[in-house]
């Protein structure tokens, strides 16, 4: 049978396009107005009034452009291309949307044809040079390096086990340094990364392993039990070619050159003067101490070097999460979510989701298309970050310096403070202080100096009757800590503050340069990644120190004041950062009554 004939009538197609130019017409309103649904169904009527208006596709692509649904917006664009190739601003749809679907090569090539029609259109080349910064940016290593192979080998692994992360992707900076961007535009609350349980390493998986179970059979007393056990996991699949883990295995870092622990004598020097060198020395003593014990149980182990034990160590030590799975407390290495970098405040959180059984990530803040997530790993001092995990913290307000408190063997009050402290003085206490004397810490360490250098036995009788009277309902009277020691004397506050001098000079007298040499080496810029770090370390250090120097000059300077004299001074600008401690212990406390 001969198909119909289609009636057509040019009066009706001429209504029919009327009807679906004023469609139109009211989806530009719905756009202008942010109604973007809205002009998406107006747009959507006309077209099916007449299918052969580019100007209808080109708008419906914008309006899904505008609501994120770029697969539907590609669509229109190419639509309209067809309908109208002389158009360019088809070319500039079609582009924009293949660059949110992160195919820069067919970006680039329609905006490119978009300008062979309209050569100067400053769109058509923003969008082309956006595209190649963004390639340049993904693709540092070339396409075939084994980095970037092994790296699409772990997604393949996390997406066939059920995992999601589509609005994410991995982003090279360097060889071995690796960062977490988002794909798309994140939002705040979103969940941004699911892995499942399957895709966890975690400790009780690692304890049993052979050498896990004879380290527990024989009762080893690890320095750091978690993190070995999980390392004689890792160093164990390492060894075996058909592991289930070779994907996540494949990719972590094959060295750990920048952590401290690796440093040669030579890159250590430039940390001369610092506790921290000690605590580098005394952190790599630790790990042989565990890496020797567990050979003395599992005598295989020692197939894997001390290095390699090191190597997997850091590798927990940079890349763990302490979890709660049913209600249980555990540490595991969760694939991907450990790609995520450091930085504070935290923008994104993280849990194991007991319903979803899985690790999950969800934002805190909206993130735009392209930017860095990142995860936060914690308020630290920058020793910590350096030791655990080989960086240093710009701008970091939770740097600390280790200062040594010592009982003088001349104090003739010993015997009374031995008494009170419940039987002995310890050998040394080592306080960490900070550069805000308002935390907890720093308070501490000067009420403990306070104790310290009391010389008069009535002053000892006075804090031995406050602490009897704040203890007396305590059944469990323990002895006197020296810790919460208050504000006593004006003499004994102005030694304290003559104490503080003396030990931070005395530390600063230990490195062999100055916090300004520092300064000038770190603006020359032509050191390398371990001496620079180094450095910022050590300066960080003697920031502090300086800091505690000057309060304690000014402090010295004010204590020798009266109360009027004191006021005044303490509203100078260069007291003004004091004024905390100005307000609370010497006119609150020390100077109370005094007109
Ligand atoms: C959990 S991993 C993050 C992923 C890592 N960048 C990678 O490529 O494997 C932690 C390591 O990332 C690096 N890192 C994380 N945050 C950093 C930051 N804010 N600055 C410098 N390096 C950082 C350090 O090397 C650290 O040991």
């Amino acid at each position: 049978m001969a198909p119909k004939k289609k009636n057509k009538s040019p009066k009706k197609d001429e209504t029919k396009r009327a009807q679906a130019d004023k469609l139109k017409e009211q989806g530009n309103k719905s756009l202008q107005n942010e109604n973007y649904q809205k002009a998406i169904e107006l747009y959507t009527e006309a077209i099916e009034l007449d299918d052969q208006c580019y100007a209808y596709f080109h708008n419906r692509s914008l309006a899904y452009f505008l609501i994120e649904k770029y697969q539907f917006a590609l669509q229109d664009a190419i639509k309209c291309k067809e309908l109208n190739p002389d158009y360019p601003l088809g070319y500039l749809r079609e582009a924009s949307a293949y660059l949110e679907l992160d195919k820069h090569e067919e970006c680039i090539k329609s905006a490119k044809q978009g300008l062979e029609v309209e050569k100067d259109n400053q769109q058509l080349i923003d969008i082309i040079k956006k595209a190649e910064d963004e390639q340049k940016q993904n693709f540092i290593l070339p396409q075939d390096d084994p980095e970037l192979v092994n790296h699409n080998t772990m997604i393949n692994w996390l997406l066939d086990g059920k995992s999601e992360f589509e609005n994410l992707k991995l982003q090279w900076y360097c060889k071995n340094y690796r960062g977490v961007h988002a794909r798309r535009k994140v939002y705040n609350k979103e969940t941004i990364l699911f892995i499942p349980k399957s895709h966890l390493i975690t400790l009780e998986m690692a304890k049993e392993t052979p050498v896990a179970k004879k380290i527990i059979a024989a009762k080893l007393n690890l320095l750091s039990p978690k993190h070995s056990f999980l390392s004689t996991f890792l160093l164990q699949e390492r060894k075996n070619k058909e592991s289930k883990w070779r994907p996540y295995l494949d990719i972590l870092p094959s060295d750990y050159n920048q952590f401290p622990i690796f440093f040669s004598e030579d890159d250590l020097s430039w940390l001369k003067g610092s506790p921290f060198q000690n605590q580098v020395r005394e952190k790599k003593a630790d790990i042989k101490r565990d890496y020797d014990d567990i050979c003395s149980v599992a005598p295989e182990f020692a197939e894997n070097t001390f290095e390699d034990f090191c190597w997997a160590r850091m590798t927990a030590s940079s890349r763990v999460f302490g979890l709660q799975i049913n209600e249980q407390k555990t540490d595991a290495f969760v694939p991907l979510a450990d790609m995520l970098n450091h930085r504070r405040p935290k923008q994104t959180s993280w849990q194991y989701d007991d319903q979803r059984e899985g690790f999950v990530i969800q934002a805190l803040e909206d993130i735009p298309r392209g930017e860095q997530v990142y995860d936060s790993y914690g308020r630290k001092c920058n020793s910590r970050f350096f030791l655990n995990y080989g960086f240093i913290n710009l701008d970091n307000d939770a740097n600390e310096v280790a200062l040594r408190l010592t009982f003088d063997p001349e104090d003739t009050t010993i015997e009374r403070k031995k008494e009170m402290m419940g039987g002995d003085v310890p050998e040394f206490k080592v306080y960490r202080i900070l550069e805000n004397y308002q935390e907890q810490n720093v308070s501490e360490f000067m009420s403990y100096l306070r104790f310290i250098l009391i010389r008069d036995n009535s002053k000892l009788l006075m804090l031995q009757s406050l602490h009897e009277q704040q203890t007396e309902n305590n059944e469990n009277l323990q002895g006197y800590k020296p810790q919460k020691t208050p504000p006593i004397s004006i003499q004994n506050e102005t030694d304290m503050w003559a104490h503080i001098s003396n030990m931070c000079q005395n530390s600063i007298s230990q490195y062999s340069t100055t916090l300004k040499e520092d300064k000038e080496m770190l603006a020359k810029d032509n050191l390398t990644q371990n001496q620079r770090n180094c450095v910022l370390l050590r300066s960080g250090e003697k920031e502090i120190l300086h800091f505690y120097i000057e309060m304690a000059e000014k402090m010295q300077k004010l204590l020798k004041m009266n109360r009027r004299e004191i006021t005044k001074l303490s509203l100078q600008q260069e007291y003004i950062k004091y004024n905390v401690y100005i307000n609370k212990v010497i006119i609150g406390t020390l100077l109370q009554g005094q007109n």
